[in-house]
């Protein structure tokens, strides 16, 4: 795979460019039952934010765009990648295994993984070797052959309205978007009549407790922080108790992501989980990965190595809106198989929504839906 990316002029020649530099169905949530709890009393209520944490997306006025638009525009880049690429080899072209091999190029290139770039040339070398094609009926099979690798792995969300509270702990490398997509969440599931509690489990940065705060505010959700620095379990704990004492419907747990020290993060992330269990043997009953989209092939490893420390039962893939990589997804599901709950395509609270894999397939191969 590497070999391909690494051939002189090949991005050039497609693309003109030069390639992106490496960086680092709806939710089936049930309405809540009536909440017959008192008024939340938090170790740390939603406060003012400090002046260093960033400030959330302010919400636009006017007119919302629907998701669809959203999905288009923000998978524009990666959709530019491949259509630019797969109209520049087919112009006028029959299939053969030149214009093959190109097109395989293009795919890798756009991080769809070796697999599936293989699969979709493959389906056009049986069906349509040696005749004339146009882009149009490329991108149509590659839409084809994403939305199949991607559909088992499109599965929502669902929370356990039997647990109280269903514990959603959130993992993944700082600057992923972790702190973003739970604010994101708490708003869906708040409209939904959840009752929403957040842990500011992140207690090494100063700034994660003071976003989380924010977000914690704009969706009117409790969140149990302390000084940065405090055991991050210790605080898990309380957290439970506290949501459970409160008959809270979900409680969403932060954690902090320094890959650079994967002891440490192993040792506080296992503790984390040891203390949920000790109130509720099921607990963490969902554990979230973020994954930032530009990373591209990076966000590979971060499955596995999260996969490995913290049980990921599914994942968010954030910043789809600001990468050509957006392929990146199709390349995970097909090598994880692990359930692709949420994409986010913005900064705002309405740029969160779950996955669908024929809108995503349908969007980066720049077809309408
Ligand atoms: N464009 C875009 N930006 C996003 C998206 N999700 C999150 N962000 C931004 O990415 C940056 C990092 O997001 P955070 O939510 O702080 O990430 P984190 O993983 O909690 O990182 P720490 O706070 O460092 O632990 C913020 O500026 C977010 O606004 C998305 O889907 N699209």
């Amino acid at each position: 795979m590497s070999d391909d990316k690494a051939k002189p002029g090949f991005w050039k020649r497609m693309f003109g460019g030069g390639p992106e530099p490496v960086a680092a169905p709806t939710a089936p949530i049930e309405p809540a039952p009536t909440e017959a709890a008192p008024v939340p009393v938090a170790i740390e209520q939603a406060s003012a934010p400090s002046p260093a944490a960033p400030e959330p997306a302010a919400v636009a006025d006017g007119p919302k765009p629907s998701w669809w638009s959203k999905l288009k525009s923000g998978l524009a880049r990666t959709s530019s990648s491949l259509t630019t690429g797969i109209t520049a080899i087919f112009t006028k072209r029959k299939l053969d295994a030149a214009t093959l091999e190109e097109l395989e190029d293009v795919l890798i290139q756009a991080d769809l993984g070796l697999d599936t770039a293989m699969r979709i040339t493959e389906t056009l070398r049986r069906d349509r070797f040696d005749k004339e094609i146009s882009d149009e009926e490329v991108r149509a099979v590659l839409a084809a052959e994403v939305e199949k690798v991607l559909a088992p792995h499109a599965v929502p969300l669902t929370i356990d309205p039997a647990k109280k509270p269903h514990v959603v702990l959130v993992v993944g490398v700082n600057g992923t978007g972790k702190t973003t997509t739970i604010g994101k969440l708490s708003a869906e599931l708040t409209r939904a009549g959840r009752s929403v509690i957040l842990c500011a489990g992140d207690t090494f940065r100063a700034a994660a407790i003071d976003q989380l705060r924010i977000w914690g505010g704009r969706v009117g959700a409790p969140v149990i922080a302390r000084e940065p620095g405090a055991d991050a379990a210790g605080l898990a704990f309380d957290a439970l108790k506290q949501a459970r004492d409160e008959g809270r419907d979900v409680l969403i747990i932060d954690t902090a992501g320094r890959l650079q020290n994967k002891a440490e993060l192993m040792a506080e992330l296992e503790k984390i989980v040891r203390v949920l269990k000790k109130q509720d043997p099921e607990a963490p009953h969902s554990v979230l990965l973020t994954l930032d989209a530009t990373t591209g092939q990076n966000a590979l490893n971060q499955v596995e190595i999260f996969g490995r420390v913290a049980g990921v039962t599914g994942l968010v893939m954030t910043k789809l809106d600001g990468t050509a990589r957006g392929g990146i997804l199709v390349a995970i599901a097909a090598k994880f198989k692990l359930p692709i709950h949420y994409i986010g395509v913005g900064e705002g609270i309405d740029d969160l929504e779950p996955f669908d894999a024929a809108d995503f397939a349908k969007a980066i191969a720049g077809l309408e839906r």
